[in-house]
C-alpha cells in the first residue's frame, strides 16, 4: 500500500446540510497536487478516445468513461480510499459500511458548435436496481470549473419527495417538466469550484447542470457509493444484467466492493 490519498475529513456541518438538503459543497476535499495527477491522467485517456457516442439522452449532456477506477489505479486508490470511505458513511444515514457502484470521468465538452448540451434536472435513485434509496455521488473537480462551465445546481430538499421517475428516457422529460411544483423549492445559486473541490448529492435529490459555455472541456470524476447491505432488486439494469445476483441478496460481487472505511 502507498500513501492514503490526501481526501479530508467531511465536517459535522457538512454532514448536516447535506442531509438537511439532499447536497452539499465539500470545499478541497481531495489534495489538488493529488488531483493534478487525476487530471493529467484523464487528459491522457481522453487524447486516446475514439469517435463519441451521441445516442441517447445521456450522451447530449456529458460524455461519460465510466468505470475508470477499474482501469486506472490513481482513479482507483482514490475511489476505494478508506478516508473517503468514513466520508460517505458519515454522511448517509444508519449506514455501517457502503460499496462502490460506479467510477466515472465525464467531460463535458464546451456548447459551442458540436458540443454538449445541458444537463436536465434529474433524480440519479429511480435508474437503480436497489431496495433502498441511501446512495450517493460525490463530484470532483478535475479542474477549475466556474459556474458557468457546468457546475451541478440542486434543488433544495428534493431528496425529501422520494422517487419522482425517470429522466433521459424521451424528449422533455426533465424532473421540472413532470414535476412543475418542484419551482417552489429553492435552486441552490451557481457556484464556482476549483480543482479538489467537490459536491456530493443525494441518489433523490434532484440535480443538473447548465451547458458549458466555456472554451475547454469541464472534467470531473464521480463515485457513487451505496449501503453495503442494500438488496438487489432484479429491475432490469444494463450494469447488473447478467452478472448473475441474487434477487433480494446484497450486491455480493467483484464490481460492487465494499470500501473499508
Ligand atoms: O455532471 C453532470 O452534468 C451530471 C452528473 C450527474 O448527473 C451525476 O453525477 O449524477
Ligand atoms: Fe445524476
Amino acid at each position: 500500500m502507498g500513501e492514503p490519498v490526501p481526501v479530508r475529513e467531511v465536517t459535522a456541518e457538512e454532514v448536516a446540510r447535506f442531509r438537511d438538503r439532499g447536497w452539499a459543497r465539500l470545499p478541497g476535499l481531495v489534495d489538488p497536487g493529488y488531483v493534478a495527477g487525476l487530471r493529467e491522467r484523464a487528459l491522457e485517456r481522453l487524447g486516446r478516445r475514439q469517435g463519441r457516442f451521441r445516442n441517447g439522452f445521456v450522451d447530449r449532456a456529458f460524455g461519460q468513461d465510466r468505470d475508470i477506477a477499474r482501469q486506472d489505479e490513481a482513479f482507483g486508490a482514490l475511489a476505494m480510499s478508506p478516508r473517503l470511505a468514513r466520508d460517505v458513511v458519515r454522511l448517509l444515514t444508519g449506514v455501517r459500511s457502503v460499496r462502490l457502484q460506479v467510477t466515472n470521468l465525464l467531460v463535458k465538452e464546451p456548447a459551442d458548435g458540436d458540443g454538449h448540451g445541458e444537463t436536465v434536472f434529474h433524480q440519479d435513485f429511480p435508474w437503480m436496481p436497489m431496495d433502498r434509496a441511501a446512495m450517493l455521488t460525490v463530484w470532483l473537480a478535475l479542474d477549475d470549473v466556474p459556474a458557468d462551465m457546468g457546475a451541478l445546481r440542486f434543488y433544495e430538499r428534493s431528496h425529501l419527495y422520494g422517487p419522482l421517475g425517470r429522466s433521459f428516457v424521451r424528449e422533455g422529460d426533465d424532473a421540472l417538466t413532470q414535476h412543475p411544483w418542484l419551482a417552489d423549492l429553492d435552486l441552490s445559486e451557481p457556484f464556482d469550484l476549483e480543482a479538489g473541490d467537490a459536491t456530493v448529492h443525494s441518489s433523490l435529490v434532484i440535480h443538473g447542470a447548465p451547458a458549458n459555455r466555456r472554451d475547454r472541456p469541464r472534467l470531473s470524476f464521480t463515485a457513487t457509493y451505496f449501503d453495503a447491505d442494500t438488496l438487489y432488486t432484479g429491475a432490469p439494469y444494463g450494469q447488473t444484467d447478467g452478472l448473475g445476483l441474487t434477487v433480494n441478496a446484497p450486491f455480493d460481487h467483484p464490481m460492487f466492493p465494499v470500501v473499508r472505511g
